[in-house]
């Protein structure tokens, strides 16, 4: 490696136009670990995995009674079987997310959120989701935000566009919750995001010693979520 090569090593990295964050550390320390890739899906993709989901998703009814539910107004279900299209978008999401030796959960997590609906601030239990999720939305936009669960003051909010792919993993997924706002906090700084009705799509790596050959090696339930922890004290 040339030292003196004149490589201008930058001090402050922009911060992309999707990810904001409440100051330069905290967007510095999560560039790897909250990720954001807008465009991941062509249109003929989100297209792909809307119209196969659709039929599933409306025969559920959606959901809002209860109180201390981290998720309002959504519908879900775990899918394993997919079509051959939808697999290789999958696996695209795999390769992207999540290292060749990460073994995943095998049901990927869908979930339909009403133009009302929204997740208040949680970390997704430990006991059924490891140390990555990645998600793909589709239909309309929304912002995520993360918050230091020890340090509220640090935060970060994700621009989630149809179409993008959300990572996170490591200090993103265990230090700070996330949440998906309601319509009426919908604001990516300054800039408005209209909720519409969502559907993402969620790929997690198994819990930490229950690959394949080693842990518990039991059926994986569905809801991963836990309750909001209390995002400050
Ligand atoms: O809709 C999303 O992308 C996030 C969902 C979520 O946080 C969860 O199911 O735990
Ligand atoms: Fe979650
Ligand atoms: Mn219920």
């Amino acid at each position: 490696m040339a030292a003196g090569g004149g490589r201008l090593v930058m001090r402050t990295l922009p911060a992309p136009g999707w990810v904001r964050g409440s100051d330069p550390a905290v967007l510095s320390r999560l560039r790897d670990a909250a990720v954001v890739k807008p465009g991941f899906l062509s249109a003929a993709e989100e297209e792909t995995l809307s119209r196969e989901l659709e039929p599933e998703l409306r025969r559920r009814r959606y959901e809002y009674d209860h109180w201390d539910a981290a998720i309002h107004g959504f519908r879900e279900t775990e899918k394993t079987l997919w079509s051959q299209a939808s697999r290789a978008i999958l696996e695209r999401v795999r390769a992207a997310a999540f290292p060749p030796s990460q073994a995943l959960l095998p049901a990927v997590h869908v979930l339909d959120l009403e133009r009302r609906g929204f997740i208040k601030p949680h970390v997704d239990s430990v006991k059924f989701c490891g140390d990555t999720i990645a998600g793909l939305s589709l239909l309309s936009a929304g912002v995520m935000r993360l918050r230091h669960v020890q340090q509220p003051g640090q935060w970060l909010e994700l621009l989630l566009e149809p179409g993008s792919l959300y990572v996170l993993r490591g200090p993103a997924r265990y230090d700070f919750s996330h949440e998906i706002l309601p319509d009426g906090e919908s604001f990516f700084g300054e800039r408005r995001v209209p909720r519409g009705r969502r559907i993402s799509v969620i790929c997690r790596s198994q819990p930490e010693g229950t690959g394949p050959g080693g842990g518990e090696g039991a059926p994986q339930p569905a809801g991963p979520t836990t309750p909001a922890p209390p995002a400050a004290k």
